[in-house]
Formats: C-alpha cells, sequence, structure tokens
C-alpha cells in the first residue's frame, strides 16, 4: 500500500486526507496553522478552513516538513503562489509529488509543473485536477477528476491508492493540458460571478463560459495541451462547476465585483485563496506574449486592477467586432 502524505491543510489539502484515509490507512498532512495542526490531532476537524466536516481519526496533522519524508508519494495542495517556498522546505528528491493547486506562478509565468520541476528536478510528477468542491469531496460526494501522470504505471498505482466508491480518477498523460484548465477556470469563474452580481442573466454566463472556454482552448493548444484533455473533467469540466456556484471562491470574488465592491476591499484580511486574482495578471501576460488573444482574461484583469468599471468591461466585450464562431 502507498504511503501518502498531503502537503497543506486548506480545504482542498483535508478533503484529500480524508479521501487518502478513506480505508483507514495512516496519512501524514503537513499544514502551516498551529490552530489547524490541534484541531485535526485533538478533535479530528479543520474548523479553519473544512468546517463541519468530522475527519478520520487516520489523519495526522504536523507542522514539520520533515515528518513526510518517509512518504511513498506526496499530494501537494497548497496555493500556486506557495508552491516553490513549500517545495524547497521539502526534505525529499525522487518521491513522487502530485500537483493539486490551481494557478500560474506570478513573476515567472511558470504552470505547476515547471515550478515542481525547477524544484524538485527528480521527482516525478502528476496533476490532479477537476471539478471537485472540497467539502463535497470530504463529505463523500459523488466526484470524478483527471489524474495525469507521464509515467503510467506510477499514474496507476496512485489511482488505484485514491481511488474511492464516491471518488473516481479518469488517467491521463497530458500534465499540462489538465494543469491549466484549473488555471484558466479560476480567472473565468470570476467574469461569471462578475455577470451574476451586475444582474445580466443567464444567457450571459452561457455566453461567457462557452467564449471563456474558446480561450482556455486557444490558450491551451499554443502551450501543447491536448483538445481532449481541455474538454474533459479537469478543462471544461472544472469550469462549468466553478461558474455556476457560489460555493467558488473565485464565483463569489466575481460577485462581489459585479455588485460594485472593489477588489482590494473583497481580497483585504481573507484567509482562503481565490486562485484567479493571482493568476489573471499572470495569464494575461504569457498569453500575450504568446499572442493568444483572452479578451474575457483581459476584462477580469482591468477589472481587478480598478482600471474600468463593471459596465465599460462589459461593454468592450460586447463592442469587439462580429467574428466567425
Ligand atoms: N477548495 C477547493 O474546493 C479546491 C478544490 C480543488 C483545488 N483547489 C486548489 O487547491 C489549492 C489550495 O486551496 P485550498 O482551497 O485548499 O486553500 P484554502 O483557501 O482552504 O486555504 C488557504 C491555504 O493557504 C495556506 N497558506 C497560506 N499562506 C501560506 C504560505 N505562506 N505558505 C504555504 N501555505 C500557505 C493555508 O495554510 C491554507 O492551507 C488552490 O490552488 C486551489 O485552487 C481547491
Ligand atoms: O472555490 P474555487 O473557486 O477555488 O473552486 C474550487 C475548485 O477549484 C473547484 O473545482
Amino acid at each position: 500500500m502507498m504511503k501518502l502524505g498531503v502537503v497543506g491543510g486548506g480545504a482542498w489539502g483535508t478533503a484529500l486526507a480524508q479521501v487518502a484515509a478513506g480505508g483507514g490507512e495512516s496519512v501524514t498532512l503537513w499544514v502551516l496553522e498551529d490552530e489547524v495542526a490541534t484541531s485535526i490531532n485533538a478533535d479530528h476537524v479543520n474548523a479553519l478552513y473544512l468546517n463541519g466536516i468530522s475527519l478520520s481519526p487516520a489523519i495526522r496533522a504536523t507542522r514539520e516538513l520533515a515528518d513526510l519524508a518517509t512518504c511513498d508519494a506526496l499530494l501537494v495542495v497548497t496555493p500556486a503562489q506557495h508552491l516553490r517556498s513549500v517545495l524547497a522546505g521539502l526534505p525529499i528528491f525522487n518521491t513522487p509529488l502530485i500537483l493539486c493547486a490551481k494557478g500560474i506562478e506570478a513573476g515567472t509565468g511558470l504552470l505547476m509543473t515547471q515550478v515542481a520541476a525547477e524544484a524538485k528536478p527528480d521527482a516525478p510528477i502528476a496533476v490532479l485536477s477537476g471539478p471537485t468542491f472540497a467539502h463535497e469531496v470530504a463529505a463523500g460526494l459523488p466526484t470524478a477528476i483527471t489524474l495525469a501522470c507521464a509515467d503510467a504505471v506510477l499514474g496507476q498505482r496512485i489511482a488505484e491508492r485514491i481511488a474511492r466508491p464516491g471518488f473516481r480518477p479518469y488517467l491521463s498523460d497530458d500534465l499540462i493540458g489538465a494543469e491549466i484548465g484549473g488555471a484558466v477556470k479560476n480567472v473565468l469563474a470570476i467574469a461569471c460571478g462578475v455577470a451574476e452580481g451586475a444582474g445580466l442573466g443567464q444567457n450571459a454566463r452561457a455566453a461567457l463560459i462557452s467564449r471563456g472556454f474558446a480561450e482556455m482552448t486557444r490558450f491551451g493548444l499554443a502551450r501543447g495541451a491536448r483538445i481532449e484533455t481541455l474538454a474533459g473533467l479537469s478543462g471544461l469540466g472544472d469550469l462549468v462547476l466553478t461558474c455556476s456556484s457560489t460555493s467558488s471562491r473565485n464565483f463569489t470574488l466575481g460577485k462581489g465585483l459585479g455588485e460594485g465592491m472593489s477588489a482590494s476591499a473583497l481580497l483585504a484580511h481573507r484567509r482562503t485563496v481565490a486562485e484567479g486574482a493571482f493568476t489573471a495578471p499572470v495569464l494575461r501576460d504569457v498569453a500575450r506574449d504568446a499572442g493568444v488573444e483572452m479578451p474575457i482574461v483581459e476584462g477580469v484583469c482591468a477589472l481587478l486592477e480598478g482600471k474600468v468599471s463593471v459596465s465599460e468591461m462589459i461593454d468592450a466585450l460586447l463592442a469587439r467586432p462580429l467574428r466567425p464562431e
């Protein structure tokens, strides 16, 4: 039995620890905050990030990265902007890393697989991504997810280790496709939240999802992703989920913007992460550099930066030249 560790005790890391411990196997979960470690070890809950879920007693929280050194593989679930620093502190070399963050690194424009390859060049890499609200997964509700791994044997071993009756990984070898879907959909979910907050109606949301998927596809194909991955769970599947629900932090951030609040007010003092706010400007920049048109992403950036009002953002999208679909 593969001994799994989890790096990151937010909502998703905790939910994945719950999945990994589902058969009673012991799981070590590295968390940043003392209060999270105490809450998990003493009361089997993560009151700060995943309140209301009874956690398996087989999950042991630690604040020491060194405690993960004996694991056979690690689910890495820190926010995207903290991946590099946390990996740098991990005392492992060739332990397989299953990357679960959805974002692009600010400053470098690197995807999560590229950051991991720089930080841990000898570690085999997999990507786990899909339409997966943490509280539903932790509650055991049915969920399907993409597990992308270049090494088919390793991918199969990981899939068998994490599969549960209600948690179904689908295997792929397209790591770039799997990670691009998750990173881009967060920015598009902000746009859909804006439409919701501004009361623009269901037609507008469907248009943003469809035209957003066209942007995701253009960007993904330019980076070497495969169309079937972008159209699968980790791309279109996650886009539809995140663009349709106030359970999404990104959608909710956009909704606040659409209601007229500023990004700085909405992002100040928040504990949980809305990855799209960090990914939007770096995605815009790397897309521009690659000559990929992403008008919805451009609009989200301008709104987050306070350069346009909500109505100016919408007007700019609607005033674009008519063109073939
Ligand atoms: N929540 C979900 O439903 C869900 C589902 C799939 C993927 N994800 C992805 O998982 C990743 C983690 O999100 P989450 O929802 O678990 O987080 P969260 O919003 O629940 O919690 C924030 C996390 O950030 C950590 N953090 C804050 N500062 C840090 C630092 N300096 N170094 C390291 N960690 C730090 C906190 O300890 C905490 O674990 C994100 O990329 C997210 O997009 C989330
Ligand atoms: O709450 P969000 O917007 O970070 O979305 C959570 C997951 O990524 C959904 O798959």
